[in-house]
């Protein structure tokens, strides 16, 4: 089973004005597929971020790739570490800071991924099966709700409609749990003074009595700030995620508030582990298989983080079916992965690259698709179109500061803004 040939097709398709500390989702999102081929004529997929220094590394070390068996990850993750010497990083900086440990990991997940569907594929069984085996048939997502405008300013209004207060964000929220059955719910803050965010939380703990509900601002908040939220959301809130920068002021808002702390932010590789642990500055960590270093090595942090007691979501950025397919597979084979996990696929509305039906949401959560490796096939029609709107758009990175600036160009990023 070795590798023959690596296709890297990058993709854009339509976003809403998604609201965030960084600024706002501009008209198009990025991704990139990656299709693995092997010499015995089997082919695997990957997908990841679409930003061009990213999009640059993956080409190249796709080309480092050619000749390698595909059970042999660690020779591939010591290709890709030998090739990727700069930090690639984001621009928004909404999953903490980069290193050179967290771009290896960053580059080499969509190459893992594919590499997995194709062992899965011949072995005839699921990736899940791969990772231990599943230990739930479904994997819950909540319903992740974003303060928008009605549309993009040059285009008419999206079919979501506005959310700029409690009364949008809880019609959002009616929609997505219509369509989509969702059990929890998901806020994306740090858009408003918190006073504000307070009022939505509030309301949408009114509207949906009993659904667990999350607040991430993204660390939009001071120290003090974060913990007068999180003593006035007691009993309120399923937990906290990222009000404050850094490892040490995580650790004061848990010790002054009390409050169960999340991470996407402030621990995002392996190395800062440790620190996180001996400071006691997060109960929960949010997995994301696109940056901690595929699927295998995000059930190996899941394990070490069993060890000593730190519990699991998981996150995501706006993605398509490939990513959602491989996002369940590891969650359905994470046993102590059990709070609902984060997914953009409401946003991507229909927009994918697989064909339909692999993945569907019943009561909010994403059966397991039955077929072998992920378990998706690519459409490659829509592939293709993709493809085509990235060559099109002219976007070539996601930058939410950039394009808010364009309608407020005063905007800077909310980082301890309030
Ligand atoms: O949990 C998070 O921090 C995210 O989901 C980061 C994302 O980039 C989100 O803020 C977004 O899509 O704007
Ligand atoms: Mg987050």
């Amino acid at each position: 089973m070795v590798i023959q040939e690596i296709r890297v097709t990058p993709v854009a398709f339509r976003d809403p004005p998604l609201l965030n500390a960084a600024g706002v989702h501009e008209p198009w999102a990025l991704r990139t597929v990656v299709e693995v081929v092997t010499d015995d004529g089997h082919s695997g997929l990957g997908e990841t971020y679409g930003d061009l220094a990213h999009l640059d590394k993956v080409r190249e070390c796709a080309k480092a790739l050619v000749g390698l068996d595909v059970h042999h990850t660690h020779e591939m993750y010591a290709r890709i570490s030998a090739i990727v010497g700069d930090v690639v990083g984001d621009l928004h900086g909404l999953t903490g800071a980069s290193s050179k440990e967290k771009s290896v990991d960053r580059v080499f997940s969509p190459f893992e991924v594919a590499a997995l569907d194709i062992r899965g594929k011949a072995a005839n069984v699921p990736v899940c099966d791969l990772l231990g085996g599943r230990v739930r048939d479904a994997v819950p997502y909540s319903a992740y709700l974003f303060y928008k405008w009605a549309g993009h300013p040059d285009a008419e209004p999206d079919r979501f409609g506005t959310a700029l207060d409690p009364d949008g964000l809880v019609a959002q929220a009616a929609l997505l749990i219509e369509e989509y059955g969702f059990r929890s719910i998901k806020l994306k803050g740090g858009v408003f003074p918190p006073d504000r965010e307070i009022a939505a939380i509030r309301a949408l703990h009114a509207a949906f009595p009993g659904v667990p509900l999350r607040l991430d601002p993204n660390t939009a908040w001071t120290v003090a700030t974060s913990v007068r939220v999180a003593r006035e959301l007691d009993g309120v809130l399923q937990y906290l995620e990222d009000p404050a920068p850094e490892i040490s002021g995580m650790a004061r808002v848990a010790r002054e508030s009390g409050a169960r702390l999340a991470t996407n932010m402030c621990v995002v590789t392996p190395e800062h582990l440790p620190q996180a642990l001996a400071q006691e500055a997060i109960q929960v960590l949010l997995l994301d298989h696109h940056y901690w270093g595929g699927l295998a090595r995000s059930a190996q942090v899941a394990a070490l983080c069993g060890t000593f007691g730190l519990e699991l979501s998981m996150h995501s950025n706006s993605h398509l079916g490939i990513s959602l397919a491989a996002m369940t597979h590891l969650a359905a084979a994470t046993p102590n992965l059990t709070y609902a996990c984060d997914t953009h696929t409401p946003w991507q509305d229909g927009q994918d690259v697989v064909k339909p039906g692999a993945l569907r949401f019943v009561d909010g959560a994403v059966p397991v698709p039955p077929g072998p490796g992920l378990g998706v096939e690519l459409d490659r029609d829509a592939l293709a179109a993709m493809h085509e709107q990235y060559l099109a758009c002219g976007l070539t990175a996601r930058d939410d500061l950039g394009y808010m600036r364009r309608f407020q160009p005063d905007f800077t990023v909310r980082r301890a803004h309030w």
